[in-house]
């Protein structure tokens, strides 16, 4: 199937002046993902989610924070150890104890985080932006000396004044061999607007990659990281789930569909997002809203009579990309909403045909009982009102029967 028979592209992009991705994703749900409250991945876990990530084509995979637990060291170690295609990254204080754990895992990447922001410097470290970033530039001395890639990480970048962020990324680009300068929106506070700016800013002063996380405290994670990489930021970071501390994070699925019928990138293996968010809500315990873009219950289920007449003809009437593009399947429900052609279509499709005048009696049929009972009709309820329209029609003269469901 080509691509424009799978999803209907946004053509209003043609008409907008922005800068051409070259990006990467960087899947933070191992790391960020497992700091949703209550949530505890298993070894097993994390390795299975790994490999679903790395076989979908997912450049980094953000597989822990070794200095959590003696387990949490030894998954980061056995996922590095897979020799999968993803770069393997891991979190790390601006503490030399934190990279020699990441040493001790073998990770390709770590990423070396402190906050510049007034808040944290003065209510969480109690210490000045000098001792901080001090003690970011020896540890990211001492991880290049190892022989690790380095990310460096302003948490709280978005609540940092930005003069102050270039003078540090320019520093540390300056006097250390950096792979990643990150930019965290720690707590969702940026809009897609702020986000283009504050990306631009860094982008014009920085030659180093940049990578942007963003939470998704004010529902505008995946619209923030879009604007991120249309100014330039090179790794972006995802949940699946979008799960992640509060609100959550830009969500994988959200973030790679967009890539694709937006942007036109199409080197992902989307059709593997369906199954791997189950995974993820089994693993985690979180199940997605059902009407979660992408992966939720509703993001192919469809009631209306209007839309369900046109979807019968064409999906991409009321899809924009179509369930098997992301490994999902539609779904035609029978309900309060339901027009006769819809209803006609899906029964033919279960192997019933009624004449005019029985379709006619089960539309009515249909209206009544699921405005009763609150709820659309299952496919045992709608073969039974099925066999009560046939019976009826050919007993009329016996006069109406009650149906029930
Ligand atoms: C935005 C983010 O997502 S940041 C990552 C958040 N993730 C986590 O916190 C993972 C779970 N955390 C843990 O298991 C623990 O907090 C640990 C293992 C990381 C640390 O545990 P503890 O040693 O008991 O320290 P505790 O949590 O009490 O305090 C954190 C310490 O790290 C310091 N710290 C926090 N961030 C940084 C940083 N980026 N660089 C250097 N020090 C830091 C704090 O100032 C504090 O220092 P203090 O003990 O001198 O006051
Ligand atoms: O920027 C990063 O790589 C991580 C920072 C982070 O997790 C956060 O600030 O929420």
């Amino acid at each position: 199937m080509s691509e424009s028979e799978q999803y209907s592209r946004n053509e209003l992009m043609d008409f907008i002046e922005y800068r051409p991705l070259d990006i990467e994703i960087c899947d933070v749900t191992l790391r960020d993902g497992e700091q949703t409250p209550g949530v505890v991945f298993t070894k097993e876990q994390k390795l299975a989610m790994a490999s679903e990530l790395d076989s979908m084509g997912v450049e980094v995979i953000e597989a822990g924070f070794p200095v959590v637990s003696a387990n949490e060291k030894e998954t980061v170690k056995e996922i590095a150890n897979q020799g999968f295609n993803s770069r393997i990254c891991c979190l790390s204080r601006a503490v030399k104890g934190d990279v020699d754990a990441a040493l001790e895992c073998d990770v390709d990447i770590v990423s070396i985080f402190i906050a510049m922001s007034d808040m944290h410097l003065k209510y969480k470290y109690h210490r000045s932006l000098e001792e901080m970033l001090g003690c970011a530039k020896e540890t990211i001395e001492y991880a290049t000396d190892h022989g690790l890639k380095v990310r460096f990480a302003a948490e709280d970048a978005s609540r940092t004044p930005i003069d102050r962020l270039k003078k540090a990324f320019k520093e540390v680009e300056n006097e250390y061999k950096v792979q990643y300068l990150s930019l965290a929106d720690t707590i969702g506070i940026l809009n897609p607007t702020t986000t283009h700016y504050l990306v631009s800013e860094i982008f014009k002063e920085v030659n180093t990659s940049i990578c942007i996380h963003c939470h998704d405290d004010l529902g505008m994670a995946t619209a923030n990281t879009l604007a991120a990489a249309e100014a330039g930021a090179k790794q972006l970071h995802t949940t699946v789930n979008a799960i992640g501390e509060r609100a959550g994070n830009a969500s994988l699925e959200e973030v790679m569909v967009a890539l694709r019928v937006q942007y036109g990138i199409d080197r992902y293996d989307t059709t593997k997002l369906t199954s791997l968010s189950r995974m993820v809500s089994e693993y985690s315990g979180i199940t997605p809203p059902v009407n979660k873009a992408v992966v939720g219950q509703n993001a192919f289920t469809h009631e209306s009579g209007i839309h369900v007449a046109a979807i019968l003809e064409e999906p991409r009437t009321y899809e924009l990309f179509l369930p098997e593009m992301v490994g999902g399947k539609r779904n035609l429900v029978v309900g309060k909403h339901t027009g006769t052609k819809a209803l006609k279509g899906i029964i033919n499709s279960i192997g019933f045909c009624l004449e005019r005048e029985e379709l006619c009696a089960l539309i009515d049929k249909v209206k009544v009982c699921t405005e009763e009972k609150h709820k659309s009709i299952s496919r045992d309820q709608l073969e039974r009102l099925i066999t009560q329209v046939r019976q009826e029609s050919k007993t009329t003269e016996k006069g109406e029967e009650k149906f029930s469901i």
